[in-house]
């Protein structure tokens, strides 16, 4: 628990039991209740995929007060259909990372409604970086680079552990160092300190590094990929908002 919400002012609709309601049960949060106990929601998160947002929230509406600010974490759905789908409401769309599970993920948030926005990042900001976009277009790209990226990440680092395989270390070993060594170069990362600075902190000139880099980025090897991922997800998001 981040501290966000009040466990007890939490309400929790899920049509499967799961260990994270139980705890959130277990701290005072209620799940499942009568969706009379909507009425005073000040907020309504919704987070189902995005071809399920209609009908999962068709039940909620005669609940929700005409005030309730809807929270979406949908990717690529837009504000005007969901405020539409909920009878006008207003809303601001959040694009976090799964790292809030953690109270350390960021998140990217869009709406046009000032107070919608402020709702989302009084929600947010404790257990997330912020990033207010400055139109909502911008939000395929966030989703991209950010809602995205953790998997990116991971399949670098998959990438690395095999490599180290075939070079000779044992699986679990290899896989024990790409692992920590990615929760060791994240830990590297704190506040602005550009990103080449902290590759020449690693990489000593004419070092072992630097070997490596050469190869990693040869004619755009590595630029190229990530840039065709990152445009394949916007593709996708924008596709997904109809
Ligand atoms: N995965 C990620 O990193 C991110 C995902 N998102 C967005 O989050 C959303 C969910 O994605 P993801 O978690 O991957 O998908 P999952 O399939 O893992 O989760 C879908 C969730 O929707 C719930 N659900 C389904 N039907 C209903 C309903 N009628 N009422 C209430 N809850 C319902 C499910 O509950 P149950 O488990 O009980 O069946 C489940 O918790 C998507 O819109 C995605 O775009 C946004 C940012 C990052
Ligand atoms: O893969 C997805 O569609 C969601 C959006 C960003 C991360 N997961």
């Amino acid at each position: 628990m981040t501290g966000a919400v009040d466990p007890k002012d939490l309400i929790i609709l899920t049509p499967s039991e799961k260990p994270v309601a139980e705890k959130a049960r277990a701290l005072g949060a209620r799940i499942n209740p009568p969706l009379d106990a909507l009425a005073d929601a000040k907020a309504f998160v919704i987070g189902v995929k995005p071809a399920k947002w209609a009908e999962a929230s068709q039940p909620v509406l005669a609940h929700l007060s005409k005030d309730a600010v809807i929270v979406s974490v949908m990717a690529g759905v837009p504000e005007a259909t969901i405020s539409q789908g909920f009878e006008g409401r207003s809303v601001v769309r959040v694009m976090p990372t799964t790292g809030v599970a953690q109270g350390q993920g960021v998140a990217s948030l869009w709406s046009s409604h000032k107070a919608a926005l402020d709702t989302g990042l009084s929600l947010f900001a404790p257990m997330a970086e912020t990033a207010v976009l400055t139109s909502e277009d911008l939000m395929h790209a966030a989703t991209a680079v950010s809602g995205c990226g953790p998997a990116y990440f991971f399949a670098f680092t998959r990438a690395l552990a095999q490599a180290g395989v075939a070079e000779g270390l044992p699986e679990d070993v290899a896989m024990k160092l790409a692992r920590a060594t990615l929760r060791s170069a994240a830990a590297g990362v704190v506040g602005d300190e550009a990103l080449d600075t902290l590759i020449d902190r690693v990489a000593s000139p004419g070092g072992v590094t630097q070997a490596g880099l050469v190869v990693l980025n040869e004619n755009g090897a590595l630029d190229r990929p990530v840039k065709g991922a990152v445009k394949a997800a916007v593709d996708k998001s924008t596709e997904l908002s109809g």
